[in-house]
Formats: structure tokens, sequence, C-alpha cells
């Protein structure tokens, strides 16, 4: 039985007033049937890893380098990301592959740094809207995933958690509706029992684009949405807690 799992991706948005208040209501208010997971920018994990302590929400920060030290100016590593309270990172968000040119290669290597460490990897893959109208959804999506299902082992990826996320929903007020989501979801899970029927049941696979409180609901009850990745909506607590307890 997979439990369901509600990540905040909060981008490049941040204040220590903000962090304050945010992280104060949503672990005062975080529903105990959900797993919270948060994901704040770097300069704020040491402050919200300390905001956290003795709480079931958990900490990730949203990027690595691959390697585990050394020169590489301005980059931060999945041992520091440990160092300062993490569990999670996201790997291969969309934002990473369209403004910073991240390939699948790049994806796995954070991957595998990420299982290194000990850090549980968020790898997220979603299709264009150009992919989309040219019916290359499933297309782009195994190739995506493959980068990860072929580079790593059967113990490896079930400590992965993958997340569809269409970048045509991301940010645009365009949530994929149930159905829409459900068919990727399906597939993405049919990849992951080609690999390991038990991998497949036991992966959680969220969706993220646009996800708000009033549409979170129809997602999480489609058999294979295992939870959201959310972008703007977890930077509101009231918001983001409708996510996490959907009514
Ligand atoms: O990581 C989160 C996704 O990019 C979704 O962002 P959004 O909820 O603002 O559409």
């Amino acid at each position: 039985m997979r439990r369901l799992l509600v990540a905040g991706n909060w981008k490049m948005n941040a204040s220590k007033v903000m962090l304050n208040e945010l992280l104060a209501s949503i672990v005062e208010n975080a529903p105990q049937q959900t797993d919270v997971v948060v994901f704040p920018p770097a300069p704020y994990l040491m402050a919200a890893s300390d905001k956290l302590q003795g709480s079931a929400v958990k900490l990730g920060g949203q990027n690595i380098n691959p390697n585990d030290s050394g020169a590489y100016t301005g980059e931060i590593s999945a041992s520091m990301m440990i160092d300062c309270g993490c569990e999670a990172v996201l790997v291969g968000h969309s934002e990473r592959r369209t403004l910073y040119a991240e390939t699948d290669a790049d994806v796995l290597a954070k991957t595998e740094a990420a299982l290194n460490a000990g850090l549980i990897p968020y790898v997220c893959i979603g299709e264009t809207l150009a992919e989309r109208e040219a019916n290359q959804t499933e297309a782009v999506i195994e190739q995506q995933i493959n980068a990860v299902l072929n580079g790593l082992n059967v113990q490896q990826l079930a400590k992965c958690v993958f997340a569809y996320e269409p970048v045509w929903a991301i940010g645009t007020g365009k949530t994929a509706s149930p159905e829409q989501a459900q068919q990727v979801h399906a597939f993405i899970r049919g990849l992951l029992a080609a690999k390991d029927e038990k991998l497949a049941l036991n992966s959680h696979v969220l969706y993220g684009g646009s996800v708000k409180a009033d549409n979170a609901k129809e997602l999480f009850a489609q058999q294979d949405i295992d939870g959201g990745l959310v972008g703007g909506a977890s930077l509101k607590a009231e918001e983001f807690l409708g996510i996490c307890n959907p009514a």
C-alpha cells in the first residue's frame, strides 16, 4: 500500500520570514496520513532543518552536483545536503533540463550521486506541449525514465521516487486532467514493471503541474497517482495543506 506523498518545491522563492511562517504552519497542521516533504532553496536548508526537528515533515534540496567535493564553484554535493538535514533531492526537473541544459546522462549521474550519499532522488520526467501534440508523450517519457532504469539496479531504483510533470502544465494553471495524468502514470508503472514487478508495485509516482487544493483530490484518486510534486501552491500554507489533506 503506497501512502500519499506530497512534496513542495519552492523553486527560487523564499525569505527568512516566509520560511519561519510557512514551516511553522506546515509542521503544526500536516496531516498524519500523508508523507510531506518540502524543498526550499539551498541557503535555507539548515534553518529549515532546525524548524523541522521533531516533526514528521521531511526536507529535500532542489539540485546537486554529481561530484562529492572539489573545485565546482557555486555547486552543492549530495553529502552536503545530508549534512544539512535533507533526506531527498529533486533530479531532472524540467526547469533544470530546459534552463540549464541537463541531459538524461546528467540525470543518471545525479541520481547515482544522491543514492550513494543516502538521499532519496525524486526523478522528474515529462513532455513538452509540442511533444504531446506530436503524439510523442510516451516516447519522451520512456527515453527519460530509461536513463535511470537502464543505469541503476532494482535495489537502487527501489529507493527513488518518480514524478511525472508535463511541462505544459507547470506554472501555467493548466492541469493535466486526472484521466490524462493517469494514462501516463499507468504507462510509467508499466515501464517500472518491465524492470521488476515489485518495484512497480512499491514505487511512488507523483504528479506535478498546477496541482491545487481544489484539484488534488481527483488527481490523487487515480490508481497510479501516489501524490503530488507541487510548485506554486506549496508557497501558501493553506493551499499546500489543502493538497496534503485533499477534501
Ligand atoms: O516542481 C513542481 C512543478 O514544477 C509544478 O509547479 P506548479 O505546481 O507551479 O505548476
